[in-house]
């Protein structure tokens, strides 16, 4: 299966070197465009603007963006060669530029886990330093976000194959068929991670075992991430019985049997399994209730949010009337509300899907992600 879909390209040649392009998808699926990304505000401008977008890569961009400037970007480095070698002042130069990169897009909480477990990785890297070396703190840290930022792209592939391997286990499980018809919305593919993809990642697994008999993508209004992207992806990866439909023949198509499971990525999941996801997974989700079609979640770790208990604290990006108008043939100056994202409750979804495994609803029908994460990083720090 081809993996020809790049949504970045990332070299190191010396080690210090760091060179950072990404795929344009507002062009796509017309051109293949690869832009430069060699600063904090290039990085911050492509997110922003939905040049790169979807919750694993917004995080990977950002970090590896930073990485770039710190390394490559002139001005950067005259500024951070003229600082003095102070702990506090070289950490809180980087901590600025991690909080404007934070601000770009508010829904998906991948962007500030891994800034967070970087800060972490900052730390620790500095209390390591012994009174004896000759290295200074500057080149530590510049050191620690290379490293973290290019652990962050490897772990997501990995990260993503095992999603798949779980995800396909459990809606052969939950369907009870040999090939399962599949339907999913906006775009969780390669596109929208380091490689290989979340829930379409699932797509893929099923297909790599002749187990996938149909994928059908929801055009995913207003951006068109299901017609632009995972229809493009869909062709790519000659994903069997794949097929575009409109946001509002979902309904019609559970109705008409020809659905066996959905599945969907996740922008946050909360302690309680509520999903904040693209908009119009949440309107999938009652229909899917209502012709009783298993929904599943497929995520990293990354994308779950512990802090906060339930989805209705979830900051929801809201985008410009603009946004809504001009991929629409609405008249120019009508007002709208364009929200980017929408929560799925808890009680909608059949199970969430990461790379350790899946959260199915315990004997009263919850979804305990809280206890699932805590167990999980504890292991993993152990
Ligand atoms: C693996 S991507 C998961 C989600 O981030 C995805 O489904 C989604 O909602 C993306 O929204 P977008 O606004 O395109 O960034």
């Amino acid at each position: 299966m081809s993996m020809n879909l790049q949504s970045l390209k990332y070299s190191n040649t010396d080690g210090s070197n760091p060179r950072l392009q990404v795929l344009d998808q507002l062009v796509l699926p017309n051109e293949k465009v690869y832009l430069d990304v060699p600063t904090v505000q290039d990085a911050y401008t492509v997110i922003r603007t939905m040049q790169i977008r979807g919750a694993p890569l917004i995080a990977i961009v950002a970090v590896l963006g930073l990485s770039v400037d710190l390394h490559t970007c002139p001005k950067t480095i005259q500024e951070y060669n003229q600082m003095d070698d102070n702990d506090q002042q070289v950490l809180s130069y980087i901590r600025e530029k991690m909080e404007y990169l934070k601000s770009s897009r508010p829904t998906a909480v991948n962007l500030s886990n891994a800034l967070e477990e970087l800060d972490q990785a900052l730390i620790k890297a500095m209390s390591k330093k012994d009174e004896t070396t000759t290295v200074s703190t500057k080149d530590i840290l510049k050191k620690a976000v290379l490293d973290y930022s290019e652990f962050l792209l490897e772990r997501d592939v990995s990260d993503n194959r095992a999603i798949g391997e779980f995800g396909a286990q459990a809606i052969l499980n939950a369907t009870k068929k040999e090939k399962v018809n599949l339907v999913t919305i906006c775009n969780t593919g390669s596109l929208a991670t380091a490689g290989y993809g979340t829930a379409l990642g699932v797509a893929r697994s099923l297909q790599q075992r002749n187990q996938l008999e149909s994928i059908t993508a929801l055009e995913t209004r207003p951006y068109n991430q299901g017609s632009r992207l995972t229809a493009f992806e869909i062709l790519e990866e000659q994903m069997p019985g794949g097929r575009l439909i409109c946001d509002s023949a979902a309904a019609a198509l559970m109705q008409t049997k020809q659905v066996d499971a959905c599945i969907v990525g996740a922008d946050r999941v909360c302690a309680n399994g509520d999903t904040a996801n693209k908009i119009g997974t949440y309107q999938l989700s009652i229909v899917a209730a209502y012709h009783k079609v298993p929904f599943f979640v497929a995520a990293p770790i990354t994308s779950l949010d512990i802090n906060l208990e339930s989805g209705s604290s979830i900051p929801i990006e809201e985008r410009s009337s603009e946004e809504l108008i001009s991929t629409s043939q609405a008249p120019s100056h009508m007002p709208c509300w364009n929200p980017a994202f929408d929560v799925t409750p808890a009680c909608n979804i059949s199970g969430i899907i990461t790379e350790k495994g899946v959260v199915e609803p315990d004997q009263d029908g919850k979804l305990n992600v809280k206890a699932f994460v805590e167990k999980h990083t504890s292991i993993s720090e152990s």
